[in-house]
């Protein structure tokens, strides 16, 4: 066993610091310290690969950027590298004028000269000195007695006074100091306050404000608790001669992982400097974090004079820097740290932005502060430069408050609270099946495929392709649904559409006390489709102009108690119209309902009492061949119809309607009494009148046939007349195109009168081609083959 029983054999505990009344307890914190970044020096130095010159000119940029004024920037006399990036800086002049430089020495004459050499000509700089005082270096490291200790640093001290007065004098440099008693978290606390009150003389110049000399008093290892911290600053601050011409810096190390609280804790209690480094890089577990000193005074309503606006630009440049990654749980800059995972988090977050949303619009109006208050997030991810894509995640520990959260993120949507339940389910579903995180990538999918909404991607069985809701006077008193109640009551409306079913465009109708009701009622009666409405609600997406109607709808079979727990299907529907987003809810239901189950084939009904008329008959036509039938041949086809229904009583399904319109007017018929084998259609005269010129088949038979006339199908008329009895006229003709761009066609409609033998009859033909004098022909052709017109003898 490696970790023993009674670890107080080997571990001392830290002894407590006797001191009466202390004060810092009961202090806060009102402004920010004065930063100083060692992430070019301590943190350097702890790296396995210490920087190069352009990574240590790059972070000192981002140092600078950040607004940091004091930059600890190297140990010039440890290395080319470093003594020459100091150099670099100066001589490019890379370094802002606000902006002081500052260079570590150890008490050693030889590399304090280095030390100060590297920083010739700039504008400001802090030499910063350090020697151990603690009695475990004082005895094992230096064998010095506390007299010898105190003469090194005095002794060195006058060496930087002496060198930095040169300098001043030959470069115009401003110098500061900084002692260090480094380990002074170990020494004992009345001779750290000696060795600094004799330093203090050394230097000989320590007076108020820029003059002030600054004692950095080093948690060089962390070995007590932060509070124990804060009473050896305490001791330091009460005790140390002139305080008022001196800065009393911290320089945390992080051993105990309590860097920052101690760092806070000794700010109370009177420390005004902290050096640190960027996510608290730094010897063994690092020094202080800087960013989260920083941001928790943020979080506190304390501007901390440092920007991490944009959070990940520093983390990009530190992984650069320091080869290091930022660990995903670190305070404020970690991937996860504003991330929920667990149901009851995400459910808190998610009705707290939405309670926030509206305190802030309150507050606004009152022109008062908009105080960020929300469950789990200290901070508002926006502010460092983030956005809130990260902060609901999903797992199997999550909940449905945090599934609905990304829904309304993603798409507008705000499911209610039932059919998140519903949504939940299948969510989680996924996640138990597949043991991983659910992305929001997987959260959408789902979402437009359980709901089928998102184009045709996500299409159900049923789609709807084009409706009407028209007011018909209400005939007798009927039940309300849930969207129809606040209606007028002596309305009802009357669903007319065209649906796609299982790939097949079909008109279908119905009424009901709404929109809603109406188009249930036509799924009834066309589909068989039995369900009703438990739930309906609604909201906008988006504002202005643009915004849609999105609603969400839960349907049951009905004849039941609608409060009863039975199964519902729910359904989303969006569209600009509050009305069709509702009838696209509904389908999205049904879809859910029917699931595989085969419908019955769709039927028009046309006989006695029919519920369809002929513009339904139109509208099938229009829906199944595209073809828009001119109103004659709309009345026409209406009788062709009814006469054809009478034999199933009055009931005609859509494709053998659509079969009977072929077969009645001929059209894309193959085989017909009377057609062409191929002809010519030229201009003559003055380029107003027609020639045709070609070969006919009548009865299948060729014949050369040419005629001219006014416009091309009078030309074919002319042309027929030649080798037929009795003679043949046009009473009306149209034609329109279907399709677009290179798939364009021409839809003809040609109605002949044929007289012959004192006889008048008449007859549509229809036909359709790329070329529109074609389809012109081929539909007079169709007619003249319906009327059976007599051909001579050739
Ligand atoms: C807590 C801190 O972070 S302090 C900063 C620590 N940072 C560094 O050490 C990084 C840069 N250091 C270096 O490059 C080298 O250590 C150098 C160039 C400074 C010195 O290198 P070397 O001369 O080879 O000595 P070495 O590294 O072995 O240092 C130990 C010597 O310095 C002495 N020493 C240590 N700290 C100090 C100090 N603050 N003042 C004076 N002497 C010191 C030791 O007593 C020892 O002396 P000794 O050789 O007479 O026994
Ligand atoms: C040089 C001193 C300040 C130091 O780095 C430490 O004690 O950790």
């Amino acid at each position: 066993m490696c970790m023993l029983g009674d670890p107080s054999l080997k571990y001392k505990p830290y002894t407590p610091l006797k001191l009466d009344n202390r004060q810092w307890p009961a202090n806060t914190i009102t402004k920010p310290p004065i930063w100083l970044s060692t992430d070019l020096r301590d943190g350097n130095q702890a790296l396995a690969n210490p920087m190069t010159i352009e990574q240590k000119t790059l972070f000192f940029r981002h140092l600078v950027k950040c607004g940091f004024k004091e930059i600890e920037i190297a140990y010039p006399a440890a290395s080319d590298t470093d003594f020459n990036f100091v150099r670099g800086l100066i001589e490019k002049g890379d370094v802002p004028d606000d902006v002081w430089l500052q260079v570590l020495t150890p008490a050693r004459e030889d590399l304090i000269k280095r030390t100060v050499e590297s920083v010739a000509g700039t504008k400001k700089a802090i030499i910063h000195m350090y020697n151990a005082t603690c009695p475990l270096f004082r005895d094992v490291v230096f064998r010095n007695t506390k007299e010898e200790t105190i003469e090194l640093a005095v002794k060195h001290t006058k060496i930087v006074r002496q060198l930095t007065d040169e300098y001043t004098a030959k470069y115009g440099t401003i110098f500061k100091y900084e002692y260090s008693p480094e380990t002074f978290t170990q020494t004992e606390p009345e001779f750290a306050v000696e060795i600094c009150n004799a330093v203090k003389a050394a230097w000989g110049r320590a007076g108020p404000g820029e003059d002030r000399i600054i004692f950095n008093l080093p948690a060089t290892v962390e070995i007590a608790p932060p509070n124990h911290y804060a009473d050896q600053i305490e001791y330091f601050c009460r005790n140390v001669t002139e305080r008022e011409n001196i800065i009393v810096s911290l320089h945390p190390h992080n051993d105990r992982g309590t860097a920052t609280a101690a760092a806070e804790l000794a700010l109370m209690a009177g420390a005004q400097r902290v050096e640190g480094c960027i996510f608290g890089n730094g010897e063994r577990t690092g020094n202080v974090d800087l960013v989260n000193l920083a941001l928790n005074q943020y979080t506190q309503g304390i501007h901390p004079k440092l920007d991490f606006s944009d959070i990940q630009a520093c983390i990009d440049i530190v992984n650069q820097c320091n080869e290091m990654p930022v660990h995903p749980r670190h305070p404020y800059a970690g991937e996860l740290v504003f991330t929920a995972f667990s149901g009851s988090h995400q459910d808190a977050i998610k009705k707290s932005f939405e309670a926030q949303a509206k305190r802030h619009a309150e507050a606004a109006a009152k022109g008062e502060p908009q105080y960020w208050d929300m469950p789990y997030l200290p901070i508002d991810p926006a502010d460092l430069g983030c956005n809130y894509e990260a902060v609901i995640r999903v797992n199997s520990q999550s909940g449905k408050g945090g599934i609905a959260y990304l829904v309304k993120q993603h798409l507008g949507l705000d499911m209610p609270r039932k059919m998140q339940i519903a949504f939940y389910q299948i969510i989680q579903a996924i996640s138990d099946r597949e043991a991983r995180e659910v992305s929001v990538e997987d959260i959408v999918t789902s979402f437009r495929s359980a709901y089928h909404l998102g184009g045709s991607k996500y299409e159900g069985r049923l789609v709807l392709r084009s409706f009407k809701v028209s007011t018909e006077p209400t005939l007798e008193p009927s039940d309300q649904t849930p969207y129809d109640s606040d209606e007028a009551p002596d309305e009802r409306r009357r669903f007319d559409g065209t649906i796609s079913v299982d790939g097949v465009l079909r008109v279908i109708r119905g009424d009901g006390n709404g929109p809603l009701s109406a188009l249930l009622d036509a799924l009834e009666t066309h589909l068989d489709i039995h369900l009703s409405l438990r739930e309906y609600t609604e909201h906008t997406i988006g504002e202005s102009q643009n915004s849609k109607a999105a609603s969400f709808v839960e349907l049951v079979r009905p004849g039941r108690d609608p409060r009863e727990r039975t199964e519902g299907w729910w359904g989303v529907g969006v569209d600009p119209d509050i009305a069709g987003s509702g009838l696209r809810a509904i389908l999205s239901a049904v879809n859910n309902a029917i699931g595989d189950r085969v419908l019955p084939e769709l039927k028009l009904t046309v006989g006695f009492n029919s519920r369809s008329g002929q513009a339904d008959v139109a509208t099938a036509i229009l829906n199944s061949l595209h073809l828009e039938l001119p109103r004659r041949l709309q009345s026409s086809f209406f009788e062709v119809v009814q006469r054809k229904a009478r034999e199933t009583n009055g009931e005609i399904p859509y494709d053998a309607l659509t079969q009977l319109f072929k077969t009645t007017y001929l059209y894309d018929t193959r085989t017909t009494w009377l057609a062409f084998k191929s002809f010519r259609m030229d201009h003559v005269g003055d380029g107003s009148r027609s020639s045709i010129d070609g070969e006919f088949l009548f009865h299948g038979e060729p014949r050369h046939v040419s005629g001219v006339g006014n416009g091309p199908l009078s030309a074919t008329l002319g042309a027929l007349h030649a080798h037929i009895a009795g003679t043949l006229s046009i009473r009306e003709y149209s034609e329109h195109s279907i399709g677009e761009g290179a798939d364009v066609k021409a839809a003809s409609y040609v109605e002949l009168v044929y007289l012959s033998d004192n006889q008048k009859t008449s007859a549509w033909g229809v036909d359709l081609d790329e070329d529109i004098t074609v389809a012109g022909v081929k539909a007079l052709l169709n007619a003249a083959s319906i009327l059976r017109v007599a051909a001579k003898a050739p």
